[in-house]
């Protein structure tokens, strides 16, 4: 349905219906989509919540994944995945924009932009993806500060904490770290860039009755595993958060080399969607019809419409 009929949204706020999804005793799988017409295309797949990757929204401005977006840039995602979908999303917060207070900013930005859940993480400025060398960590203390102005900000938003100190001060001070972070207030824990099977058992086995986020990205530490063998693993919740970016612009690559080749697009038109599927993927004829339905309501036929 078109996200503007009031009666259609959803009910509760979106960090409530992300804690029933979790309540269930399967693995909750989210796959990144940091647009509304991405989001459309999951939606339709039968996923019941998303990602908003950092990564993604950075690269899609053409911009290195450094922490140099803002809040004001994550929100222009978030409003169009929530409103499209009306679905629950996890929002990559990076390292909260600054520090406590400025966390507190974001989480209460992101609420009221409609976002379900967010993860923080404990790296200083520039940020890095977790599955490149040389991040720079933020103490413990640091962390768990940020982790407790989110708890404090936060009216329904999920807080996941997440570490990425395991690749340069080994499993047992991820554990440790983790472990603070959760009395700090968070909701559940993202052990990032784990490198083996036996690293993500271990680290659920240290973890008992705690939540836990799997990062499978594609071309980083991680090995490939499936949503079902996470969920095995003791993990509640599984990203994949930039593989449907990888893929478009591939075939944005693909596009332009044809073009710059052959003059034009004919030649690419079966790998396209057609004109009708974009449409009927953004429900572009229901907006038309309820626009008509309320012209007709409000204004009889017949009668002018301007005097
Ligand atoms: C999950 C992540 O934070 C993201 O921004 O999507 C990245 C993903 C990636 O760069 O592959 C990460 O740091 O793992
Ligand atoms: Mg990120």
């Amino acid at each position: 349905m078109p996200y503007v009929i009031g009666a259609d949204l959803p009910d509760r706020p979106a960090g409530e219906r992300f804690r029933a999804l979790l309540d269930r005793p399967n693995i909750l799988q989210m796959p990144g989509a940091h647009l509304g017409l991405a989001a459309l295309l999951a939606q339709k797949q039968g996923f019941e919540a998303l990602y908003l990757s950092g990564a993604a929204m950075s690269a899609t401005m053409g911009l290195p994944d450094l922490g140099m977006i803002t809040v004001e840039d994550v929100c222009f995602h978030i409003r169009q995945v929530a409103r499209a979908t009306g679905m629950p999303l996890l929002v990559d917060g990076d390292t909260g924009y600054g520090e406590a207070l400025n966390v507190m900013h974001m989480v209460r930005t992101f609420e009221d932009a409609g976002a379900a859940a967010v993860h923080l993480e404990d790296q200083h400025l520039p940020k890095k993806c977790g599955h490149l060398n040389d991040k720079k960590l933020a103490s413990v203390e640091e962390m768990a500060a940020k982790v407790a102005a989110a708890r404090k900000a936060r009216r329904h938003l999920y807080v996941i904490a997440r570490t990425d100190a395991v690749a340069s001060e080994g499993m047992e001070a991820a554990v440790d770290r983790a472990k603070r972070y959760l009395e700090a207030g968070a909701d559940a824990i993202f052990p990032e860039a784990l490198v083996t099977r036996d690293m993500f058992i271990e680290f659920a086995r240290r973890m008992p009755g705690v939540k836990l986020l799997a990062n499978m990205t594609e071309f980083g530490r991680t090995p490939f595993f499936t949503a079902a063998e996470f969920e095995s693993m003791g993990y509640s919740m599984v990203i994949w958060p930039v593989s449907h970016l990888r893929i478009a612009a591939k075939a944005w690559e693909k596009l332009y080399a044809q073009i710059a080749a052959e003059g034009g697009t004919q030649g690419a038109l079966d790998r396209m969607q057609t004109r009708a599927e974009l449409y009927a993927t953004i429900r572009y004829h229901e907006y038309e019809e309820l626009d008509a339905s309320l012209v007709r309501t409000i204004i009889p036929e017949g009668m002018p419409q301007n005097n």
